[in-house]
């Protein structure tokens, strides 16, 4: 094993190579190959492969700013830590959706991982139009096991206290709790809006107050429900995929939040690719229907999969004396489904005006038509936050979808 690293300092394509057969990942006199591949809005992500047998890891490691930002943006390298921890937890529960960890350091802020370049990232596959027959099941399991087994109905509780003060993670919930959930309201400058759709987030958005109402009810549950260990940012770039495998990357947002939080985040970026495909597939109105129906299906058959599954862990699995008391668990349920529509409504409209838009939407080069899809998603988004008690099956949350226009 490697010397413990003494003094943080950013890798480079060369010290990465070093680090990795430092740590004996390699032999000293493989040859290596070290590429810098990163693309998310924060970290370095290092691949480094054996060109001979092409055996290969992923170095990723924190800088101490937001990249997407610079410098002038500091940021913890806790993060780091937070991310291995939780993915070390998640391997303990569901291991075959989850990157294997080999060696993290705090120090270094580097965690060295399972290469998933076989894959490929879920936005990618899903602005392609690909279809993946796993992808439901596997979110419904992962988020069922993750958030049941690290909550007081699932972990003994004095453990899930010991649990829950390792995952405080301030720096990166103000950023959710910015970004998500109070500059998008507000005409704030790390807004991104275009000039021409600025009219239309003032009446809409701005110039609402019972929807402003509504995020901060929100806003609140994030900020105070320390339910279970959340990922915290389980969007469609986070989620790696092929027709045979799923595996979630990148928590490094993970803390004690509510169940409803990465439900929301994934059913959100679902219907951002389900509205960008308007777009994307407008020459092709049959494989867009199809397509769109598919991911409503996903939506479907990911909640139907997680309430199955938490139901069965929660009469196989019981940490408290309430839970076989009637209704309790479909009163958790429900409460659960509805945190996360409005959770949903709140990364959908962030995603559409905040820091941070996404490829399926962006990469829509024609600006009067990727208006109109942002249009589309922030009053979806509305509906979503606004109507998010009443509506109270997946069935009635698919359909806001698919009637919207
Ligand atoms: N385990 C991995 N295997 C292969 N590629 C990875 C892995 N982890 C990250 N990547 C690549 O690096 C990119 C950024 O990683 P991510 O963890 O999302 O970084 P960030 O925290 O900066 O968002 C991913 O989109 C993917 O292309
Ligand atoms: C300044 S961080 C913006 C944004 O980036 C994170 O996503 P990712 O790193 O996975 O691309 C997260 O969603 C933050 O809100």
């Amino acid at each position: 094993m490697a010397i413990k690293q003494v003094v943080y300092e950013p890798l480079t394509t060369d010290t990465a190579r070093e680090l990795s057969k430092n740590l004996q990942l390699f032999n000293q006199n493989d040859q290596l190959s070290a590429v810098e591949i990163g693309d998310g809005n924060l970290n370095l992500v290092f691949r480094i492969q054996n060109v001979i047998n092409e055996k290969s890891y992923i170095i990723k490691q924190a800088l101490p700013y937001a990249k997407v930002v610079g410098t002038s943006w500091p940021l913890t390298l806790d993060r780091s830590r937070i991310e291995g921890e939780s993915l070390k937890r998640t391997y303990q529960l569901v291991p075959e959706l989850t990157p294997k960890v080999y060696y993290s350091d705090s120090t270094l802020a580097v965690t060295v991982m399972d290469d998933l370049s076989h894959l490929i990232i879920l936005r990618k596959g899903l602005i392609a139009g690909n279809q993946y027959p796993k992808l439901a099941k596997d979110i419904g399991i992962f988020l069922a096991h993750t958030l049941f087994f690290n909550s007081d109905f699932g972990l003994n509780q004095q453990d899930k206290k010991i649990q829950s003060s390792q995952f405080i993670n301030p720096e990166l919930c103000k950023i959710t709790e910015d970004l998500v959930f109070t500059d998008p309201f507000f005409d704030h400058d790390t807004n991104n809006i275009d000039d021409t759709l600025k009219l239309f987030v003032t009446e809409t958005i701005w110039a609402d107050p019972a929807l402003k109402l509504e995020v901060a009810k929100l806003k609140q549950a994030f900020l105070t429900k320390g339910e279970t260990l959340v990922h915290g940012d389980l969007h469609t770039g986070s989620i790696f995929v092929s027709e045979e495998e799923t595996i979630v990357i990148d928590p490094e947002f993970a803390y004690y939040g509510p169940f409803g939080f990465d439900v929301g985040a994934f059913i959100a970026n679902l219907i951002l690719n389900y509205l960008a495909q308007d777009v994307h597939l407008a020459v092709q109105p049959q494989k867009k229907a199809e397509f769109q129906r598919y991911l409503l299906d996903v939506i479907t058959e990911t909640w139907q999969v997680f309430e199955q599954e938490f139901t069965t862990l929660w009469q196989e699995h019981p940490q408290d004396a309430f839970m076989n008391v009637d209704g309790y668990l479909e009163q958790t349920l429900q409460t659960i489904f509805s945190d996360a529509i409005g959770f949903a409504g709140c990364k959908v409209i962030r995603r559409m005006i905040g820091l941070a838009g996404v490829e399926d939407v962006e990469s829509i080069t024609d600006v009067n038509l990727r208006n109109q899809v942002k249009k589309n998603a922030l009053t979806l988004g509305k509906k979503l936050i606004v109507q998010r008690n009443e509506l109270t099956s997946i069935q009635k949350l698919v359909k806001v979808v698919s009637d919207h226009a």
